[in-house]
C-alpha cells in the first residue's frame, strides 16, 4: 500500500518575511507539521511575537525569530548562521519576503525600480546562494520561491514587480536543473490576489471590503491557501516536482472580477 508523504516533521525551514501575511501563515503551517522554523523580517518587534505564538502553541516545531533585511546580503548570512547554530542544518528555504508599489512604468525612478528588484529578485538570490551552500554541503534540501500571477501575465502598473517575479520563475527553473545533482529541489508558487496586510496597504483595500470565500468569482485568496501549497511542495509528496511554478489563483483565468475592479488586469 502506498503511504502519502505530506509531512515535514523534523525538518528545519527558513521562511523570510514571516511577520505577517503569507509568510506568517507558511511559518505556522510548517511548524504545525512538525518543522523547526527560522523566521525573519526587518523588525524583531514584528517577527518576534509570531515566533512566540508558535513556541507557546502545542506544535511540535520550534520557532527562532531573526531580524534580517533580506536586501542586505550580510544580514542574510547572519540569518543562515543563526539557523544552523540553533537547529543544526537547513532543509527548506521559503523565499517569501517581497513587495511592490503600483505605478506606471514612466513614473518609476531608477531607485524605485532598483528597490523592487532588490526586494523581490536580489533578496531571493542572496537567500538561495547562502542557504543553498549549507544544503549543498549537507544532504540537499528544498527551496520554494514566491512569484506571482504578475510574473506570468502583464498587468498595468506592475512592470517592475512583474519583471522581478518573472525572473524568479526562470531562476527557479535554472536552479532546478543546476542543483538536481545536489539533491535540491527548487519550485515556485504564483499566487493571485491574496488577502494580506501588504495588499491592504498597497492596494488600499481593507479586509472588511473583501468578498467572502463563498463568492468564488470575486473572492481573493487567504494566506493559508498559499501556505498549504508550499507545505505540499516542501514535503516528500512532491519529490518528483522540480522547476515547477504552481499557480494558485482561485479562478482559471488571469485574475478575477475583484482584480478587474481594482484595475489590476
Ligand atoms: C493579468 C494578471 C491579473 C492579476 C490579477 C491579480 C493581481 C494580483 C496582484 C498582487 C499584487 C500584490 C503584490 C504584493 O506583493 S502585495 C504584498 C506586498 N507588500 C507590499 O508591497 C508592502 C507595501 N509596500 C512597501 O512597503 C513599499 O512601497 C516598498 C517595500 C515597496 C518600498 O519601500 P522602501 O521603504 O524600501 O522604499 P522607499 O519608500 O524609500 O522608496 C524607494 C523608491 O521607490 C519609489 N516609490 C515608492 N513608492 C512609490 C510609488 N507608489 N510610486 C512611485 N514610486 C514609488 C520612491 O520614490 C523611491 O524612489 P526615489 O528615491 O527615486 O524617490
Ligand atoms: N498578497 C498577494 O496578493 C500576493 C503576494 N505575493 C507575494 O507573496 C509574498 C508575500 O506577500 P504578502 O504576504 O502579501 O506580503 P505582506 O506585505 O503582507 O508581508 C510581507 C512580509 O515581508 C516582510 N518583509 C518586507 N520587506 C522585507 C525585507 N526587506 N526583509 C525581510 N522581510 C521583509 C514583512 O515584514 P516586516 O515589514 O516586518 O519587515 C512581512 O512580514 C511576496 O513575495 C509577494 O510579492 C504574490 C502574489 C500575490
Amino acid at each position: 500500500m502506498h503511504e502519502p508523504k505530506f509531512g515535514v516533521a523534523g525538518e528545519t525551514a527558513i521562511v523570510t518575511g514571516a511577520s505577517q501575511g503569507i509568510g506568517e501563515s507558511i511559518a505556522k503551517t510548517l511548524a504545525a507539521g512538525g518543522a523547526n522554523v527560522a523566521i525573519c523580517s526587518r523588525s524583531m518587534d514584528r517577527v518576534g511575537p509570531v515566533a512566540e505564538e508558535i513556541n507557546e502553541s502545542d506544535t511540535d516545531g520550534e520557532a527562532l525569530a531573526v531580524e534580517c533585511n533580506v536586501r542586505e546580503r550580510d544580514q542574510v548570512q547572519n540569518l543562515v548562521d543563526e539557523t544552523v547554530d540553533e537547529f543544526g542544518d537547513i532543509d527548506v528555504l521559503v523565499n517569501n519576503a517581497g513587495g511592490e508599489f503600483v505605478a506606471p512604468f514612466e513614473e518609476i525612478s531608477e531607485n524605485g525600480w532598483q528597490t523592487i528588484v532588490d526586494l523581490n529578485l536580489n533578496s531571493t538570490v542572496h537567500c538561495t546562494q547562502l542557504a543553498g551552500e549549507v544544503m549543498r554541503e549537507g544532504s540537499g534540501g528544498v527551496i520554494v520561491n514566491l512569484s506571482s500571477v504578475n510574473g506570468q501575465h502583464a498587468a498595468p502598473g506592475e512592470s517592475h514587480y512583474g519583471a522581478s517575479k518573472a525572473a524568479i520563475i526562470r531562476l527557479t527553473e535554472t536552479l532546478a536543473v543546476e542543483w538536481a545533482e545536489h539533491d535540491i529541489r527548487v519550485n515556485c508558487v504564483a499566487p493571485g490576489l491574496v488577502q494580506t496586510p501588504g495588499v491592504a496597504e498597497t492596494l488600499g483595500i481593507d479586509s472588511e471590503d473583501m468578498p467572502p470565500r463563498e463568492n468564488a468569482e470575486r473572492r481573493i485568496g487567504h494566506p493559508e491557501e498559499i501556505a498549504d501549497v508550499v507545505q505540499f511542495l516542501v514535503s516528500p509528496a512532491a519529490s518528483f516536482m522540480n522547476g515547477e511554478t504552481v499557480t494558485a489563483k482561485g479562478v482559471p483565468r488571469a485574475g478575477n472580477s475583484m482584480s478587474q475592479d481594482l484595475g489590476l488586469e
